[in-house]
């Protein structure tokens, strides 16, 4: 094309044919002009020969006709030129909109190329976009057994893109259609074209032909006036002839080099239909093959849409189904609550009866093995001792039983034998794990006492009070009481009150109060209820650890400015700190409400006054000491002995406590002793005070008594100021293991003949027998 434009371009011959048109006109003014001054010499010459026969005039009248014949002629020419003029004007305006339209031939081609070439990238993308979801439609029908609800989406993406293909196909035959329907225009419009340059082609032969004539005849004429001596007529014809056979040449030129072009026109189209056609030929391919895909796509499509129809029926349906499920679980959810319901009352009802029977079983128990109860911790030896020389231990334990000490004085085994007996290597938690039970009794309402008892030094303030990184049973047994608490608090209050006091010289002082060294009585609680009461004695409410923390230091803290030796002072009083639990139940129809109080005694050093050898204040301080741990032996035997009058008044520590010693309450003593050889004749005494106290629950319990009567030699009595002989401990028979396995079954049985005794068969075979086993 651009060749063909530039040939085109090209315009030398119309450059020429525009040189041929100027000449021209010059001749035909020269010829005008001379055809004047040949007619007027003519006629000047008519005039001059007058003679009508004369033959010149004849010729000259021929020679005018011919001239004007001649003229005519070129006239006619001239109009014939200015035709073929026009009409090579009109062939070259036509050539330039042939040029045009293939040009616009060309452009269209391309593009259509170029939508050709879109439309099969288009294709090919929707081909590769349908393969692949092709292949995902095909896993998701394999994977649409398992989950069927999805394959209503995949149908529908099928739906969608088969969709969007065909219509870009129809597009792209719209396209097409118009395309082709161009081209056949444009054939047509070509076809005409043609007709008229073949209908040109004829006029240019004819006027070639005349012209040739014409020729002819000129010639003739110009050699009639070479015979008759007109030069200036034979060169003008001359003239004439050689420009029209330069025009002839021209117009030959310019109708070969119309037929070339025509021919590359033809070509150029040819060419451009062939290529148009080969460009067409893959997209035909293409469609033909996007059609046999859209074919194949079809059963699948089908099946999906039929699986679509399917589950679209199925989700219709689920929200009914989904209601009536929901109904259907909400009823058996409320069957099944209101059921479990039932059973959680049952439960808590049986709990409940439970709780009680176990409270009662606990009670029980602890009564079987005696409200009284006796432990023995061995402290270890210091560090101090060790280095001395005599760090020899004269106590040693069996390792089978931990209710029994042996204890080596004067080449004699002495064996002792307790509730528990705590090596010097027990923990303070393993001591509290013992007393813990007795400690949690108190929320239940018990009154319990602890009391540390022992020589000076034996361990008896580290046993109650402990050091600051491992506490003992006081600040245990207030952290203790405050988780139980807590674990009640959704249905009780309680209330947890401390007092710290301490008893000197049979005086007992506040220890929490402003004023520590003022003295404070016990009396009679005025309500007429026959409990006893300390006025004046400060109670401060704790809830947190926090709170007992500070109560301490602040007992510590008044404790010591009473006294100007702390350490002396506090082996030589007794202190207590009494910690009340007072709790309400809710919302209890009944108003439960229980009270119970905890005493932690750490009692003063019970050493004899004759070995201390003490004289003046320290003589009496002994006395006092020795009154109240002798009231104390007093109150207890009494109390196992279930005498009707028990002592409680003989000192201010068993006034103090009575309502703690007296009924249902419980007793811990624990015997605290010196492992040193040198405390050996103490640690004897502490330890027959200990046996004696428990002899005496012995003595009131069968069983028991039986058994160490059997078991104990003769005693050697030391000085125990209780008022009944204490049991001296002997050494235990060989066979002593299986004497106290036997004696553990026997206590087991006797435990639960008394549980079958107290309550029904089938409480005990019921839940709660899991507890009694
Ligand atoms: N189980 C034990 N483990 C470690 N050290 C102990 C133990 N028992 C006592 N001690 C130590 O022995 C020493 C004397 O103990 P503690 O002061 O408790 O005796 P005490 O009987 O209270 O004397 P006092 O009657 O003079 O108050 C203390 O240094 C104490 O830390």
């Amino acid at each position: 094309m651009e060749r063909l434009r530039s040939e085109l371009g090209a315009t030398d011959l119309e450059k020429q044919l525009e040189l041929l048109v100027v000449e021209n006109q010059r001749l035909k003014q020269e010829l005008k002009s001379c055809r004047s001054s040949e007619l007027q010499s003519l006629d000047a010459a008519a005039e001059t020969c007058s003679c009508s026969r004369c033959p010149h005039s004849q010729d000259a009248e021929s020679l005018r006709r011919e001239v004007s014949r001649w003229e005519s002629q070129a006239r006619q020419r001239e109009r014939r030129l200015a035709e073929l003029e026009r009409e090579l004007l009109e062939k070259s305006s036509r050539a330039e909109s042939l040029r045009r339209q293939l040009d616009e031939s060309t452009r269209q081609l391309d593009d259509s190329r170029r939508q050709l070439e879109e439309a099969r990238r288009r294709q090919k993308e929707a081909e590769q976009k349908l393969s692949l979801r092709l292949q995902e439609c095909e896993e998701e029908l394999a994977r649409q057994a398992a989950t069927p609800p999805r394959v209503k989406y995949v149908t529908h993406t099928v739906e969608v893109e088969s969709a969007g293909s065909q219509k870009a196909l129809a597009e792209l035959q719209t396209k097409n259609a118009g395309l082709q329907e161009q081209l056949s225009v444009q054939r047509q419009l070509l076809r005409e074209l043609e007709t008229q340059l073949h209908e040109s082609q004829r006029t240019c032969a004819q006027l070639r032909t005349q012209l040739l004539t014409d020729r002819g005849r000129l010639c003739g004429f110009l050699s009639k006036a070479v015979g008759r001596g007109n030069g200036e007529m034979v060169r003008r014809l001359s003239k004439i002839l050689v420009y029209e056979g330069e025009m002839e040449r021209a117009q030959g030129q310019l109708e070969a080099e119309m037929q070339n072009l025509e021919e590359e026109k033809n070509r150029v189209i040819e060419e451009a239909f062939i290529r148009a056609e080969r460009e067409m030929k893959p997209v035909h391919e293409n469609l033909a093959g996007v059609r046999m895909n859209l074919l194949s796509l079809q059963p699948a499509l089908t099946t999906l849409t039929c699986d679509y129809n399917c589950l679209k029926r199925q989700v219709q349906d689920f929200p009914f189904m989904l209601d009536k499920a929901i109904t259907e679980a909400k009823q058996e959810i409320c069957q099944v609550i209101s059921e479990v319901s039932s059973t959680n009352q049952e439960l808590l009802r049986k709990y409940k009866r439970e709780m009680n029977l176990r409270k009662k079983c606990h009670n029980e128990l602890v009564r079987l093995k005696g409200n009284i109860r006796v432990f023995c911790r061995v402290r270890p030896v210091s560090q101090e001792e060790q280095d001395s020389a005599d760090a020899r231990t004269m106590l040693s334990f069996d390792s089978e039983d931990d209710a029994v000490l042996y204890l080596s004085n004067k080449g004699k085994i002495m064996t002792f034998e307790l509730d528990k007996v705590f090596a010097p290597q027990a923990t303070q938690e393993e001591v509290f794990q013992e007393v813990q039970s007795l400690v949690t009794s108190c929320i239940d309402g018990f009154n319990v006492c602890i009391f540390a008892y022992g020589q000076t030094g034996s361990g008896k303030t580290y046993t109650m009070e402990g050091v600051v990184d491992d506490p003992g049973i006081n600040q245990r047994a207030l952290r203790l009481l405050f988780s139980e608490v807590t674990e009640k608090a959704p249905d009780w209050d309680y209330k947890i009150t401390v007092s710290m006091v301490e008893i000197y010289n049979e005086t007992l002082r506040n220890l929490l109060g402003e004023n520590p060294t003022d003295k404070l009585d016990i009396k009679m609680n005025p309500d007429g209820s026959g409990q006893l009461y300390v006025p004046g004695l400060t109670e401060f409410t704790v809830q947190s650890p926090e709170d007992i923390n500070r109560v301490f230091e602040l007992g510590h803290m008044n404790r010591a400015t009473a006294c100007t030796n702390l350490n002396e002072h506090s082996s030589r009083s007794h202190a207590l700190l009494i910690i009340t639990v007072s709790g309400t139940r809710f919302n209890s129809a009944t108003g439960n409400r229980t009270q119970g109080k905890l005493n932690l005694v750490d009692l003063a050093g019970s050493e004899r006054i004759a070995k201390s050898g003490a004289e003046g204040s320290r003589l009496r301080e002994a006395q006092c000491i020795n009154k109240s741990l002798s009231a104390l032996g007093d109150v207890i035997n009494a109390l196992r002995s279930k005498h009707s009058h028990i002592p409680f008044r003989n000192s201010r520590l068993t006034y103090l406590l009575q309502d703690s010693l007296n009924g249902d309450s419980k007793t811990l003593m624990m015997v605290q002793v010196s492992p040193l050889p040198t405390n050996m004749s103490e640690s004897v005494c502490s330890l027959k005070f200990a046996q004696r106290v428990r002899s005496v629950e012995l003595s009131s319990s069968s069983s028991r008594r039986h058994e160490n009567s059997s078991t104990s030699s003769s005693p050697t009595h030391d000085s125990v100021e209780l008022d009944s002989p204490p049991v001296t401990p002997v050494p235990l028979p060989i066979s002593r293991a299986s004497s106290a396995v036997l004696k553990y079954i026997k206590y087991i049985l006797e435990i639960e003949a008394t549980v079958y005794k107290t309550f029904p068969a089938e409480i005990i075979d019921g839940p709660a027998s899991a507890f009694f086993l």
